[in-house]
């Protein structure tokens, strides 16, 4: 008899676990725990055959649970109401939790302004569902690693805020913009869920606090994902002096990185002007002389001429297609011949093709992408098609799925100039 699957996948979870524990044995690291003084990322520093081994176990674990929890729990999911964390973000619950030792839960709830009761009962459903919070001894509400992450980090504050004050609300309400069949960025479920006839950007505009939370949430953006943007394009090979357009750029964090690694290259970070406002006042010393902040409208005739390439990182994928066409379009009266674009965005892969982590990562993205904005990810074929409407000089693309994370892409195409003498 064959061996079942269920017994294959907790063998794959045995067997890969070991080799994370001789990881952290080895490296004298801490072990993975919910404690306030646990790690935040046990396996962050690891070779990436342990992050393998990582993810490996929580596929495996994943498919576990779901096949011996059954189709009626895939249907039904355990996890599906997030008023709970969305009131830990709301109420700043966690800033009010001591770091040593705990607060009762009257003391909490007056500190919170909340009833007592609807306090206790998310910060039990929150404990027993995401490991934020405990409940040490009964009545006594103490920090777990989670929790004190959210009161001590500003930038979990953003994307918590991000999640579930901007996204939450809208999701639920993206299946009746659905059921409108349109296609416009401004009757997405974001739109629907704040009542309002504009798209999110126009929207945050008008909300000044949002607009900044959702501008942070944008620069948390990892490291690695920035090193494969600097690593996919020769930036190097480009000439002495050379400009680079970020468009849709935000507060210029993805230029700073650039701009330390290239220092030979000037970048003007181009956004909307109430995001580019005041980002020149806070931006590091060491780059004053090289990035340079320019309040634009990416749907506005694009007037820095002559850059040899202009970036739209991550900006693309919040537009439909005919948006996207065009955002490209506008740049056209700008480029010389030889210019390039350059784009980094996820790839959308063949189901199946990835791993289930980073195929549900992307499939998340897509969602949420039709939820704020109508929009989509996108696959290879869609991004060429989109360059080619746009312009038939837009030529030579060239799409790679960076190694260490094939979800995600860096596209390039060069401005032709067909026409010119
Ligand atoms: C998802 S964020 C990406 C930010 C940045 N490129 C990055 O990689 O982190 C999209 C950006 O597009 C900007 N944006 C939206 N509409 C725009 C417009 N009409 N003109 C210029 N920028 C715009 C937003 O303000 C936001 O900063």
């Amino acid at each position: 008899m064959p061996t079942p699957r269920i017994v294959e996948l907790a063998q794959i979870i045995a067997s890969r676990t070991d080799e994370l524990k001789e990881h952290l044995t080895s490296n004298d690291l801490p072990e993975p725990s919910f404690s306030p003084e646990g790690p935040i990322d046990a396996f962050g520093s690891a070779t990436s055959d342990v992050q393998q081994a990582k993810n490996s176990v929580v596929e495996a674990a994943i498919e576990l649970r779901q096949l011996l929890e059954g189709p009626v729990r895939s249907l039904l999911p355990e996890v599906s109401n997030f008023a709970p964390l969305a009131a830990i973000h709301r109420f700043k619950i966690a800033t009010h939790v001591p770091m040593e030792g705990g607060i009762t839960f009257s003391d909490l709830a007056s500190l919170c302004g909340l009833l007592e009761h609807d306090l206790r009962r998310v910060i039990r459903y929150a404990a027993t569902h995401h490991r934020v919070f405990c409940e040490p001894e009964k009545g006594l509400v103490a920090h777990t690693a989670a929790s004190k992450l959210l009161a001590e980090n500003e930038m979990f504050e953003n994307l918590m805020g991000l999640t579930f004050a901007e996204c939450w609300p809208a999701h639920s309400k993206a299946v009746d913009a659905m059921a409108e069949r349109s296609e416009e960025p401004d009757r997405s479920g974001y739109a629907l869920a704040n009542s309002t006839n504009l798209n999110m950007f126009e929207f945050l505009a008008q909300h000044p606090d949002r607009a900044k939370r959702f501008a942070r949430a944008m620069s948390s953006t990892s490291p690695a994902s920035l090193d494969a943007l600097a690593s996919y394009f020769d930036w190097a090979s480009l000439p002495d002096g050379s400009t680079v357009v970020d468009v849709g750029g935000a507060q210029g964090h993805v230029s700073f990185h650039l701009a330390r690694k290239f220092p030979h290259i000037s970048f003007v970070v181009q956004d909307l002007p109430e995001v580019v406002e005041g980002a020149e006042a806070t931006m590091p010393e060491d780059l004053k002389e090289r990035v340079k902040f320019f309040g634009h409208n990416m749907f506005n005739e694009q007037p820095v001429r002559d850059a040899e390439v202009y970036l739209l990182r991550y900006v693309l994928h919040d537009w439909p297609d005919k948006y996207c066409v065009n955002i490209l379009q506008c740049l056209v009266p700008a480029l010389k011949r030889g210019a390039k674009v350059v784009v980094q965005e996820h790839l959308l892969p063949e189901p199946g093709t990835l791993s289930l982590l980073q195929e549900m990562q992307l499939r998340s993205m897509d969602a949420i992408m039709m939820t704020l904005f109508n929009s989509r990810e996108r696959d290879i074929e869609d991004w060429r098609t989109i360059f080619e409407t746009a312009n038939s000089n837009y030529c030579g693309f060239l799409a790679t799925r960076v190694k260490a994370n094939p979800s995600t892409g860096i596209i390039q195409v060069e401005w032709a100039d067909k026409d010119s003498p």
